[in-house]
């Protein structure tokens, strides 16, 4: 089996993320493997931005003035956790789709096409022995977050993808039942 394959069939997801994390060659690769998903009439509607270094801390007090935003104050340890959010990794990519209007090719073709975006992204990352994860939660649907990053309304924030070298093992696989979720078709 070669190395691709082997990679794909044992994927995990690494929710404990350190340094170092990819450098800006590599980087740029794992974006542009990214950026060469599935993308119906090359629409080109995925978005991505880095955030990295003190950038994070920027993001994680956009955390809490989004949470906030409401009116309501977050109890202090909320507040901090809130906070500490995108210090979970040293990189974030953060994946969004830019829906086009098209006769042709629906919004959750382009909302897949970013989608299929970041699973590349975790590809290439692990290929290069580096791991991610790829999270979401409230704070990507909020309004705030959203503009923050440029989007609009009809804009859809998809992945925080949170990026590092990864501490601790991987899951074991063997006892995935991946044939439950595959039927035969009935004529
Ligand atoms: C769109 C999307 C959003 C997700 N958001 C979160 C999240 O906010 N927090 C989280 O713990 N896992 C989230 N996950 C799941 C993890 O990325 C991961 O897939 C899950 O923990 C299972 O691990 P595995 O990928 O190793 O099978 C999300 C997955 C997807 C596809």
């Amino acid at each position: 089996m070669n190395d691709t394959l082997t990679q794909l069939l044992n994927r995990s997801s690494m929710p404990r993320l350190a340094e170092p994390a990819p450098d800006t060659e590599q980087l740029n690769r794992i974006l542009r493997a990214g950026l060469l998903a599935p993308d119906h009439a090359y629409l080109r509607p995925t978005r991505l931005t880095v955030v990295a270094g003190a950038a994070r801390e920027r993001l994680g007090e956009l955390f809490v003035q989004a949470a906030e935003a409401s009116g309501t104050p977050l109890a202090e340890d909320k507040r901090q956790k809130m906070r500490q959010n995108p210090l979970r990794a040293p990189t974030i990519i953060v994946a969004a789709c830019c829906p086009q209007v098209h006769d042709k090719v629906p919004e959750i073709e382009q909302i897949a096409s970013t989608a299929a975006a970041v699973s590349l992204m975790q590809t290439a990352i692990d290929a290069m022995g580096y791991g991610s994860m790829w999270r979401t939660g409230d704070m990507a649907y909020h309004p705030l977050v959203k503009e923050a990053f440029g989007l609009t309304e009809n804009d859809h924030l998809l992945a925080f993808l949170y990026v590092g070298t990864p501490l601790g093992n991987a899951k074991n696989r063997d006892a995935f039942a991946w044939q439950d979720c595959v039927k035969p078709f009935a004529e």
